[in-house]
């Protein structure tokens, strides 16, 4: 599937998303880990979500979608068992990291792996922390990549201190940690998505945070809640771009997550002087939730580095999109994660910015792009390296540039599957091919 766009104006309307995928991901995880019954609403029916779903089920939780909702009858984490078939998760790093966590403390063996980019990822830093706290993770080809075997069992509480800002790191730690032995401590110097800890609290769980660490105890009882999940913050970035970069646009999107820890866009957008408003900010569920509304913006090149990259670094590639039609030099520091993502993003960017003519400089830590320097052709050809953020962040520059073709889109399914129409829905023009 490729996408093909062209130049457009007048973006308007008010949009309403599907969940937020970090949140419907933790809800299918968690939630089978609490004691009672529970209905998630908007959750995101996304590839990704639904491997968490499905890995969930062939444990043995009792998980049934009923329109559009899903229904949750949990027993907790021992009613939970080592399914015959290995695990499928898919493009799903979200999914093999943080199920890694739960499986560690499962007795029994458990196989998990997912597709060619996935078996790509780094997994030694979950390995490592899971194998402190007792359980007994192999790569099966030596690789520190998936596929793992995880033999699961008694775990102890462990004090760790995060080498890599991540939130899928911390968050096996902690669903491990839930059933230890003792407390857990986990030390991170950059804050990264909080959904985790978020969840937890809203389900009663025992959990601190202070400053710069958390602590949990051990062997905890969860009780199952009714969940709402918040617009998915990271797709509404697409539209917010798409806006700011089209003439005569004013487009609201409803009902988002804006958890401060995921919303690290919306101030970098801001510094490049984007133009928008948040509309009815409110708390859902322990996480916050508003509407964004957002207008046409003339933008300027800023230096995004330190504390907030893992706050925005989902949405280095379309930074990158707003930066090559900003005025002057935008400058991407700190942000070596973006190597290990589905593809490695600050190649894919770099190879997408040269077909468009951009002057651009790649760094072991990010890139350095000069605004305004693309070249007028004919058309423009850009490949997604079958990753879903490129896909969709290249495909916003036909609307200003016209002529575009992205190919290998069928990633967008994996967190964003109404992405075409959506955008139709605004005015955008996007066509599938
Ligand atoms: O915890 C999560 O839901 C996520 C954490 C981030 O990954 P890292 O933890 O690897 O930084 C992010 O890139 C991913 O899209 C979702
Ligand atoms: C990196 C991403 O997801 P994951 O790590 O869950 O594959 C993403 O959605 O951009």
């Amino acid at each position: 599937m490729n996408f093909i766009t062209s130049k457009c104006n007048n973006l308007k309307g008010r949009v309403r998303l599907k969940g937020d995928k970090s949140i419907s991901h933790r809800a299918a995880l968690i939630l089978p880990l609490c004691h009672g019954d529970a209905v998630v609403k908007n959750f995101l029916f996304a590839e990704d979500t639904i491997n968490s779903l499905n890995a969930m089920r062939m444990l043995g939780a009792d998980i049934k979608i009923v329109n559009d909702e899903v229904h949750f009858k949990a027993r907790g984490l021992q009613s939970l068992k080592p399914p015959v078939k290995s695990i499928y998760l898919g493009n799903s790093g979200t999914s093999i990291r943080l199920i890694s966590g739960i499986l560690s403390s499962i007795d029994g063996y458990f196989a998990v792996y997912g597709d060619e980019s996935l078996c790509r990822r780094p997994m030694k830093r979950i390995i490592d922390p899971l194998n402190i706290m007792g359980a007994d993770i192999k790569s099966i080809l030596n690789n520190d990549r998936a596929p793992l075997l995880i033999k699961g069992g008694k775990l102890k509480g462990i004090e760790y201190s995060l080498e890599v800002p991540s939130a899928q790191v911390k968050s096996a730690i902690i669903l491990a940690g839930l059933n230890a032995d003792r407390e857990t401590k986990i030390k991170e110097k950059v804050r990264s998505r909080d959904h985790t800890e978020r969840m937890l609290k809203y389900l009663g769980a025992d959990l601190e945070i202070k400053k710069d660490e958390i602590r949990l105890k051990g062997g905890q009882q969860l009780q199952a809640r009714d969940l709402f999940v918040p617009s998915d913050f990271s797709s509404a970035a697409f539209i917010i771009a798409a806006a700011a970069l089209t003439e005569n646009s004013e487009v609201t999107i409803e009902d988002v997550l804006l958890n401060p820890t995921r919303t690290g866009f919306l101030e970098a957008f801001k510094n490049m002087g984007g133009q928008f408003e948040i509309l009815n900010l409110r708390e859902v569920n322990n996480e916050l939730v508003g509407s964004i509304k957002v207008y046409r913006s003339k933008l300027k090149g800023i230096t995004i580095e330190g504390e907030i990259i893992p706050r925005l670094i989902d949405e280095i590639p379309l930074i990158s999109i707003l930066a090559a039609f900003a005025e002057g030099e935008t400058i991407i520091k700190d942000a070596q994660e973006l190597k290990y993502k589905e593809s490695n993003r600050i190649e894919s960017i770099a190879y997408n910015l040269k077909e468009m003519g951009i002057e651009y400089e790649i760094r072991d830590d990010g890139l350095k792009i000069l605004g305004n320097t693309y070249i007028l052709k004919d058309s423009y050809n850009f490949y997604s390296f079958k990753d879903h953020r490129i896909a969709m962040a290249f495909s916003l520059v036909g609307f200003v540039l016209d002529n575009v073709r992205v190919y290998d889109c069928d990633n967008v399914k994996t967190s964003f599957p109404d992405f075409v129409e959506v955008m139709e829905g605004i005015n955008g023009k996007i066509k599938i091919v």
